[in-house]
This record gives structure tokens, C-alpha cells and sequence, in this order.
């Protein structure tokens, strides 16, 4: 008999890009996050779901400091990203952005050309000769799954493209300053189903290179796109847990009573 063990493959946990431990987050006196702990798993598509005003996108924009633009609005307690706590003073918040991109709900592009949408935000973190940043702003398209449809149009005004075609030239946006995060902010609640559709399959593939962190209203979205998924209510995190579990199995009975749509 042969004795030798047949090989095991090493489980290992995944690695965290975010460790978040005991956030509260304040708007004033206002408390919008309650010691929330929380780990956002590498290269991995972690959902924020939760009833209207719950604290999801305030979640989100604790991660890149986006809060910083609003006087009065402040965080506590510690979010360790590459081991370091970005809520610390003396952060280099434009580097954080340029790591940890963000996409919002109502699709942005600045109003410039296709091309100038995607060079802007690169020039300011790199110096790249023309014929680079040409084959930049192609990849960042491509990345996208925009560049067929908009490679003759590169000199036209980014508001001139469908809503479906903005929200994909600011995911280009994004992605062309090469950031390891993505944060997505509702990003086809103002879509079609079929531009809808595009871009769910874009953040399975983007999966694959960048860890992800989406708000979602649309609980087949949340099932379908993530791996993960956090629930939240009033500010806390009431369960957090990979996607089938919280979805086929979930642990609290508020959270069932929202996915199956009981909640209220
Ligand atoms: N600028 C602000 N000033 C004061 N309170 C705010 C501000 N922005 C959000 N809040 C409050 O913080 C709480 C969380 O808001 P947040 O936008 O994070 O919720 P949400 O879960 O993303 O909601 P929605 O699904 O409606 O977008 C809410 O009670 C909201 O009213």
C-alpha cells in the first residue's frame, strides 16, 4: 500500500486589502457608522446591502477618504490598508484615491473629449509620452469593454455617449490610473437592464486584478456580482459573510427578512 499522503492543497485565508476595526463615523453630532469591524477580502467583490440611509455608501466612502472633502464629517478607530491606518492625519489622501478609485451612481465624465476623460486623471500621477498614453487610454477602454464601441468617437465630448457608455468611460476613468481598489456607488442604479447587464459582467472580470467594494440596492445584483456580502441597519453591520451563506443561509433573521424582501 502506498503510504505516502496524496497532497492537500493549502487552504489559505483570504488576504484582507481593508481591516476595519471599531469605525464610528460622524456627520456633526450625527452618528452615520457604529463600531463597525470588517474585513475586505483581496481581488474578491464584497456587497454593501442594507435598507435606505443604513450607512452603506457612508461605509464606502470611509475607504478613500472621500469624507474629507466635507467639513464637519469625521471617522474614528482604524482602517489598515497595506498595514497602514489611512485615518491617520498626514495620509497622502491623493495617493489613497489613486490606489482606491471610486465610481458613483450618476454616471460623471468630466465634460471633455472621450480621450481627455482617461488622459486628465493619469497625468497627474504619471508623465507618459503620447504614443503611451494613447495605448493607455485603449487598455483603460478596453478594460471597460468600451473601447469597440467608442474607438471613433475618442474625440468627442464624453457626454455625448449613452448613460450606459458614461458609466463604463468612468469605470475606464478609474481604472486607467491602475488603482488596486475599485469603490462602486449604486453604479447601474441610473442604467437599462442591458447597460446593467455590461457592467455586472465588467466587475466579474475586473475581479480577477482589483478588489472591488459595491453598494447595491439590487439584492440579484448583490447575489450574482459578489463573493461577499455585508448587511447593514442603522449604522451597524448586522451580518457579514460570503454571498451564498448570507443569501441561502443567513445567520440573523433581519437579514433574511431583507433579502426576501419582508423587511418593513
Ligand atoms: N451629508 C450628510 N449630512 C448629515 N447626515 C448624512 C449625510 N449624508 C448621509 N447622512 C446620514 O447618514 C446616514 C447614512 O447615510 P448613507 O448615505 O450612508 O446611507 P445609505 O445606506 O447609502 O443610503 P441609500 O441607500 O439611501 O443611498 C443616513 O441617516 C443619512 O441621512
Amino acid at each position: 500500500m502506498n503510504s505516502q499522503l496524496s497532497a492537500v492543497p493549502a487552504v489559505s485565508a483570504p488576504r484582507a486589502t481593508f481591516e476595519i476595526a471599531d469605525l464610528n463615523f460622524f456627520y456633526g453630532a450625527f452618528q452615520g457608522l457604529k463600531n463597525i469591524n470588517l474585513k475586505i477580502h483581496e481581488k474578491k467583490v464584497t456587497a454593501f446591502i442594507g435598507p435606505s440611509g443604513c450607512g452603506k455608501s457612508t461605509l464606502l466612502r470611509t475607504l478613500n477618504r472621500m469624507y474629507d472633502l466635507y467639513p464637519g464629517q469625521r471617522a474614528e478607530g482604524q482602517i489598515l490598508y497595506n498595514g497602514r491606518n489611512i485615518l491617520e492625519h498626514g495620509l497622502d489622501v491623493n495617493m489613497l484615491r489613486a490606489r482606491v478609485g471610486m465610481v458613483f451612481q450618476k454616471p460623471t465624465p468630466f465634460p471633455m473629449t472621450v480621450y481627455e476623460n482617461i488622459a486628465f486623471g493619469v497625468r497627474l500621477y504619471e508623465n507618459l509620452a503620447r504614443g503611451e498614453m494613447d495605448e493607455r487610454v485603449e487598455w483603460a477602454l478596453n478594460k471597460a469593454a468600451l473601447w469597440g464601441e467608442v474607438k471613433d468617437k475618442l474625440h468627442k465630448s464624453g457626454l455625448s455617449l449613452s448613460g450606459g457608455q458614461q458609466q463604463r468611460l468612468c469605470i475606464a476613468r478609474g481604472v486607467a490610473v491602475k488603482p488596486e481598489v475599485l469603490l462602486l456607488d449604486e453604479p447601474t442604479s441610473a442604467l437599462d437592464p442591458i447597460s446593467t447587464a455590461k457592467i455586472e459582467e465588467l466587475i466579474s472580470e475586473l475581479k480577477g486584478e482589483y478588489t472591488i467594494a459595491i453598494v447595491t440596492h439590487n439584492m440579484q445584483q448583490a447575489a450574482r456580482c459578489s463573493d461577499y456580502t455585508a448587511y447593514m441597519y442603522l449604522g451597524e453591520l448586522v451580518e457579514f459573510g460570503e454571498t451564498d451563506q448570507i443569501f441561502m443561509n443567513p445567520g440573523r433573521r433581519e437579514t433574511q427578512d431583507y433579502i426576501t424582501g419582508r423587511f418593513g
